[in-house]
Parts: C-alpha cells; structure tokens; sequence
C-alpha cells in the first residue's frame, strides 16, 4: 500500500511457491469452518464469502454486502470491510500455504464506500514469507472484477503450531471442523 510509506512486502522477505498440494487455479474453496463469521454456512449473520484459487499465488474471494453488514445507512461498515479482506488475506495464505496461520497486523485503505447491495470482487496475494511471517496484500473492486478499487489491504500472518487452537480456542470446535474435512491437518 503506498499510503504507510512503508516498503511491502518488507525487505528480507523471500518468494514462496505454493504447496504441492495446494489447490490449483481454478478451485473453488467452499468453507473451511461452518461457524467462521467470514466463511461459514452456519453463521447466520456472517459474511458468506466465497473463494476460488486464481492464476499466480492468488485467491479471488466475492463479498456481497447486505443490510446486516451496515455502519453509516446504506454503507458497508468499516470493520466488516476489513474482516473480509482478514478472510480473503487468510484464504490465501492458509490455501496456497497449507499452513496454519493467524493474522499478526491488518491494514486497510478505504478509498470508495461500498453501498448495500454491492459485491466486492477481492483478488489477495501470497507475497511471501520471512521466517514464520507470511506477507499477503488484497484489493477489492466494486461490482466487477474490473470495477474501481474501494479497498486495499496488507497483512502479516504468523505461522502457528496447530495446538494454538486447541490451546487458546474450544478443541470441541476445532475437532468439528477437522471432523468435517473441511481442514485436513
Ligand atoms: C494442512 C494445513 C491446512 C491449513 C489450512 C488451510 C485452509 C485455511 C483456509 C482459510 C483460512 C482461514 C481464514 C480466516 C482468516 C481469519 C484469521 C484470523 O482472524 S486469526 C485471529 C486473529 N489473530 C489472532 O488471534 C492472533 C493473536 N496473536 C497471537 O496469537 C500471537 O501474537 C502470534 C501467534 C501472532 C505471534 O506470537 P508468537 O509468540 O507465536 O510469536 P512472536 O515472536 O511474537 O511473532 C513472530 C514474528 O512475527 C512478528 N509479529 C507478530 N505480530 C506482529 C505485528 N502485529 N506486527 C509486526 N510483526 C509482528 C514478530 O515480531 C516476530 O518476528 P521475528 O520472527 O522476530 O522477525
């Protein structure tokens, strides 16, 4: 993002090429928890993104925007926008990765709202890795895929063993999820 002045991704960061079992460009990803806010088909009040692997170390994840999801009347709240591209930018990193991963630092860059009723088409990066640190950028584009840009967003993910989960988290979800197949660790 050009707005932090920041060099991205950081320097010491090395390029990383997908998993050998990472999905191929293409794969639509289906949910990868039924209760995840971002993803899942049981969260009655989520997000309900969908994500596909795109050419390149790439996930193009689609957002629409509902009532629910309101801040200011008829715009996308804030946080909401930024729990999108958390998931999109963890999509990307977990999927190509295969990795367990948790979000260390979410920028984000509003720069168009985002009305009620529009879809943000969200293309997220791999950009590579220093270490346990993941770096991962998205921008999300109004109503197409070639429509303006509304947000831009970077993050850092840190790679986890899979007991931060189970440690820090409820180990009776997590063996849903793993039960489900949905994540197959
Ligand atoms: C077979 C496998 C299959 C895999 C799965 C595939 C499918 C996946 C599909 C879909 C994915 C899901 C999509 C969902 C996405 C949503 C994700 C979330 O919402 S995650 C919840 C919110 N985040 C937290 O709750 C973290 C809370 N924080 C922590 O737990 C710790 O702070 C943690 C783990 C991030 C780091 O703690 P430490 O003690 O382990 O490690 P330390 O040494 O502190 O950090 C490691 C390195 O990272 C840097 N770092 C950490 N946080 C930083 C920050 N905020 N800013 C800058 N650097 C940071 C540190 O400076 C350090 O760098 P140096 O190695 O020394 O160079």
């Amino acid at each position: 993002m050009k707005n932090s002045g920041e060099a991205w991704p950081p320097e010491g960061t090395e390029p990383v090429a997908a998993h050998p079992d990472a999905p191929g460009p293409g794969t639509k990803l289906g949910v990868h928890f039924s209760e995840c806010f971002g993803c899942g088909d049981e969260q009655d009040g989520g997000l309900h993104m969908e994500s596909t692997v795109g050419d390149g170390l790439t996930v193009k994840s689609q957002f629409t925007v509902t009532e629910a999801h309101q801040g200011a009347p008829g715009l996308a709240h804030g946080g909401l926008l930024a729990c999108a591209f958390d998931e999109a930018l963890g999509s990307v990193a977990g999927n190509l990765l295969r990795l367990p991963a948790v979000t260390g630092r979410l920028e984000t860059d509003f720069r168009r709202p985002v009305p009620v009723g529009s879809t943000l088409f969200i293309t997220a990066t791999l950009d590579g890795m220093d270490g346990r640190k993941i770096y991962v950028s998205a921008e999300g584009r109004l109503d197409a895929e070639d429509g303006p840009v509304a947000v831009r967003a970077r993050a850092l993910f840190v790679t986890v063993e899979f007991d931060h989960f189970t440690t820090h988290g409820d180990p009776n979800a997590w063996k849903k999820m793993r039960d489900s197949n949905r994540v197959n660790p």
